[in-house]
């Protein structure tokens, strides 16, 4: 890591490279956990189904509203190597894992951890940005593309501002993440009704259709997602698009590990 807490990734935008500086092969590496927990997915398509959870820490992009900084702003956890990821999961004995972070996609060894959960026959959820661009089996690609509001503030945060605003919307990668998974969902996250006209650009550039969509207003409080929803819910049918209530935030609040 770096002494503003940044971790060094082994490669840059779309472009993972294989194996290490050192030489040792990802699986062995393994990967940065801030937390693994066992709740029910909250959102999407699978929403309601018990998952083992397993957030990476350390992500590219900075959202001003991440609601997992321990993931991000400021990653915590310390290195896990698959075999011992794979194992965890095993002993629970759930049949569907979540894969999210940070950003999971960006350790090398996320491909090693997919393969042998697939392997032993576990439905695999990704949930990325989707700005990396990684060959890795899974069941479910869940994207959540993040709109321009969704960056730093200019002024606190210049050197994330400009790299959020470089990385976040590489269309024709996400474009392969979705063509190359079994199934997909993309889900945005709208804090205000400014954001409307760049979601729905963004969903006609993908080509993917409404139905394929997911909108979650911003916030962590079943208050905040009712308020949201008195605006929100009303563009959703409109335009086709899935209204996303955050469950687990209804269900457990928002609190770590749930
Ligand atoms: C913490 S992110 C980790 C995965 C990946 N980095 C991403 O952003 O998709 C998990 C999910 O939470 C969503 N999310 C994060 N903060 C949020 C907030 N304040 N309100 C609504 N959704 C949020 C993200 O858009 C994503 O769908
Ligand atoms: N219960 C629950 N469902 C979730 N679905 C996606 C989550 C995530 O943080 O990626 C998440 C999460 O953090 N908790
Ligand atoms: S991309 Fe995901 S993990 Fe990274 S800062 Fe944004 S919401 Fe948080
Ligand atoms: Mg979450």
């Amino acid at each position: 890591m770096t002494s503003t807490g940044e971790i060094r990734f082994s490669h840059g935008i779309g472009g993972p490279t294989r194996g290490s500086d050192d030489g040792a092969p990802a699986a062995t590496l393994g990967l940065r956990i801030a937390e693994t927990f066992v709740s029910r997915q909250g959102e999407g398509k699978l929403t309601g189904v018990e998952s083992f959870f397993v957030r990476t820490s350390g992500c590219n992009l900075r959202c001003w509203f991440c609601d997992t900084p321990y993931a991000s702003w400021k990653p915590e956890g310390p290195r896990q190597t698959v075999s011992t990821i794979v194992d965890s999961v095993l002993q629970s004995g759930i049949s569907h894992v979540v894969l999210t972070g940070g950003e999971p996609l960006l350790p090398d060894a996320c491909v090693s951890l997919c393969q042998q959960l697939r392997d032993a026959g576990l439905h695999i959820t990704i949930e990325t940005a989707g700005t990396i661009d990684r060959d890795v089996p899974c069941d479910l690609m869940s994207i959540s593309p993040k709109l321009s509001a969704s960056a730093p503030d200019a002024g606190d945060h210049p050197q994330w501002h400009q790299r959020h605003h470089d990385r976040r919307m590489p269309i024709d990668l996400m474009r392969r993440l979705i063509d190359r998974s079994d199934d997909f969902q993309v889900k945005f996250v709208i804090d205000s009704p400014a954001e409307f006209d760049e979601c729905a650009g963004v969903v006609e550039s993908l080509q993917v259709r409404p139905d394929d969509i997911w909108i979650m207003p911003q916030g962590v409080s079943a208050e905040a997602m009712d308020t949201a929803a008195t605006w929100l819910k009303p563009w959703c049918e409109s335009a086709g698009y899935r209204f996303c209530d955050r469950m687990h935030l209804r269900w457990y609040g928002n609190r770590r590990g749930t």
